[in-house]
């Protein structure tokens, strides 16, 4: 007979009221199966027969996509913009190598990350959420848990860089500051590259105001995957589309995880040594009048490893008002979705547990 399952109020005190999140779950009790508060409802979950790992025909005789891997060393090439525009229209998602970030630099920021995740406990709960010690750092477990009847078995730390503010990482983990600031100034000219060329194919300029709305504001999601003992049973990150303009994600070198949106199946972003991945958030989807897809994905818990994940958010500022560019519309088009504030779509979003595309929903117009 299997051990008994722990029961929810006990987990949820562990957890979340005493701050140890799912890593400290793992570390203390161990749990030999999955405690029911993260046993997900069947159709949350994700099963073998709605994965698309390999490429190849299918019994319907046609080729599953791939999610393309672009040598970017030359931004100006033609060639790169057009299969970023056509991945953007696509898939939503696509991954760069040759950025000029290399693979040690990649590592440290990965050992930097884990050595938040391993310090220990007291050490850690300094930085909860909604009593932080840090005002532009926090870290949580689950995505809301206070919302969601099932937990995501994932703890992360979420940072805010605010360079306009002198010292702004001053309050942040010593353990993982530097690396993440580093982290910051290496992405965001990547991710100016990508916007620029988004634009450009929309003929649309980037002026000052553009691009607070693309990129005024820059966040990122340190996440943590302990190993799960039902990991089937279990989400690592549930079901979601960024509400973000672009993310850049630093994913695990080995264990691929993750799972992007593909009709009603899930298709493979396979780790690629070296490689960045980018996905479209929805203010691209909105900004564009729906010629860029933010595409749902999913992250799977895993049985024997831990993952780590670094998601770079570039966003608009929180006063922005987001909808479709005038330049898209220009020929009369009719726009798909409301202007609405930045910070009220936040809002819609963190208020509420993961659910798939519901907050881009909310603000298309009929
Ligand atoms: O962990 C991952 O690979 C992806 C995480 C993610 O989707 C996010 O942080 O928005
Ligand atoms: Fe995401």
């Amino acid at each position: 007979m299997p051990p008994n399952r722990l029961n929810d109020v006990a987990v949820t005190d562990f957890v979340v009221n005493q701050r140890n999140g799912v890593k400290g779950l793992v570390n203390v009790i161990s749990p030999k199966t999955l405690p029911s508060r993260y046993i997900q409802l069947p159709e949350n979950r994700v099963t073998t027969e709605k994965l698309i790992i390999e490429t190849g025909k299918g019994k319907d005789g046609l080729l599953s996509p791939v999610i393309p891997v672009i040598d970017v060393s030359d931004w100006k090439n033609p060639n790169v913009a057009e299969e970023i525009c056509e991945a953007a229209a696509t898939l939503g998602f696509f991954q760069i190598v040759n950025h000029g970030v290399s693979v040690d630099e990649l590592n440290e920021l990965r050992a930097a990350g884990r050595g938040f995740f391993d310090l220990p406990a007291e050490e850690k709960k300094r930085y909860w959420k909604g009593s932080s010690v840090s005002e532009t750092a926090w870290y949580m477990t689950s995505f809301n848990p206070y919302e969601e009847a099932k937990l995501e078995w994932r703890d992360f730390i979420k940072f805010e860089f605010r360079p306009h503010l002198v010292d702004f990482a001053a309050t942040w983990p010593s353990v993982c500051r530097d690396e993440v600031v580093k982290h910051s100034h290496r992405m965001k000219p990547i991710g100016k590259n990508i916007l620029e060329i988004l634009m450009n194919n929309l003929n649309a300029s980037i002026d000052h105001s553009k691009e607070q709305i693309l990129m005024g504001t820059l966040r990122m999601n340190i996440n943590f995957y302990p190993e799960c003992p039902e990991p089937k049973l279990a989400v690592g990150t549930g079901r979601h589309s960024d509400i973000n303009t672009l993310t850049l994600l630093l994913q695990d070198d080995i264990i691929g995880s993750l799972y992007a949106r593909y009709g009603d199946k899930w298709l493979h972003v396979p780790p690629v040594r070296g490689a960045i991945v980018v996905n479209i958030g929805d203010i691209l989807q909105i900004l564009s009048n729906d010629r860029y897809k933010s595409v749902e994905h999913v992250v799977m818990a895993n049985q024997f490893l831990s993952r780590i994940s670094f998601a770079f958010y570039c966003g608009p500022n929180n006063d922005s008002a987001i909808e479709p560019l005038a330049e898209v519309l220009e020929n009369g088009e009719k726009p798909l979705y409301k202007s609405t504030v930045y910070s009220d779509y936040m809002k819609h979003f963190f208020e509420r547990p993961h659910t798939g595309k519901k907050t881009i929903e909310w603000i298309k117009l009929p």
